[in-house]
């Protein structure tokens, strides 16, 4: 079942026209790649998912609801968790209270609750900590929860990135180039937590990508984009034989 539809989306900027016309179903439980080159429109793609733009054109279908209009933070409450191109953390707190903070979407107690410690405020307290935890040790930061997220390697930063994005519990993970500035043993490292973090949690993953080979290694489909058209789509066996990709974005001998 598509747990992801777009139909139709268009984004304009001024006159450029940077998605034209994307139509593109995301099926539950698939990892899914998009990639192109720069200035394709994939970053937008993301953030018209998130709400954080409305699209000139089309409509946005999540979970058989739609989406069009919904703010940021009702879309992210609905399930659609992501992590950014930049990284975004709070440098100055601790890997845990990164994580904590990322939780406060889905917690109910609300400021004044928390201040008088009522029983059911303070038992959700102990849940997000103990919830944050458990996603430290998916990631494998669990050993690094009172450091500063400043002084966190980049490749433990992005991890963390994506266990503050998971504190949402997401049934939909969008990963905005999480490969980027990593080694070769980080993305190694990388490819098996996105698999695991499917696998253990049944959602779905949209991710954007610079990185052919873990693209094509664990994505079960790949849609292509170039000058804000969807060019291709299919599985990274056929989108690694299409002649129109290979032109235009993946080259010769990949
Ligand atoms: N807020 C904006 N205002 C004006 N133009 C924008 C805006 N956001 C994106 N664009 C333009 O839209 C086009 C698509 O940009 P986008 O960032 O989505 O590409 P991308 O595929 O993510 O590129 P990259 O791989 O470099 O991240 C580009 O031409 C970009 O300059």
């Amino acid at each position: 079942m598509a747990i992801l539809e777009l139909k139709n989306i268009s984004q304009e900027f001024g006159g450029l026209r940077a998605l034209d016309s994307v139509n593109l179903q995301v099926q539950e439980q698939d990892i899914f790649g998009i990639i192109g080159p720069n200035g394709a429109g994939k970053t937008t793609l993301f953030n018209i998912i998130t709400g954080i733009y409305v699209p000139t054109e089309g409509n946005l279908v999540f979970k058989g609801q739609q989406l069009n209009k919904l703010p940021a933070y009702k879309i992210a409450r609905l399930g659609i968790g992501r992590t950014f191109q930049n990284i975004r953390l709070f440098n100055k707190l601790s890997v845990l209270d990164n994580v904590r903070v990322g939780s406060h979407g889905v917690t109910r107690s609300t400021f004044i609750e928390g201040m008088l410690g009522l029983p059911a405020t303070r038992r959700e307290e102990r849940q997000v900590f103990a919830d944050a935890r458990q996603l430290l040790e998916l990631v494998g930061l669990d050993h690094k929860e009172m450091e500063y997220a400043e002084n966190l390697s980049y490749g433990e930063q992005r991890r963390l990135e994506i266990a503050r994005a998971m504190a949402l519990k997401p049934a939909l993970l969008l990963l905005d180039e999480p490969a980027a500035g990593m080694n070769a043993g980080e993305k190694e490292d990388l490819m098996k937590l996105i698999r695991l973090i499917r696998d253990e949690n049944k959602l779905t993953i949209i991710l954007v990508e610079h990185d052919m080979n873990l693209v094509m290694n664990i994505c079960e489909r790949i849609a292509v984009f170039d000058y804000g058209k969807k060019i291709a789509e299919g599985t990274p066996n056929e989108i690694k034989n299409n002649e129109r990709v290979i032109e235009s974005y993946l080259g010769v001998g990949v």
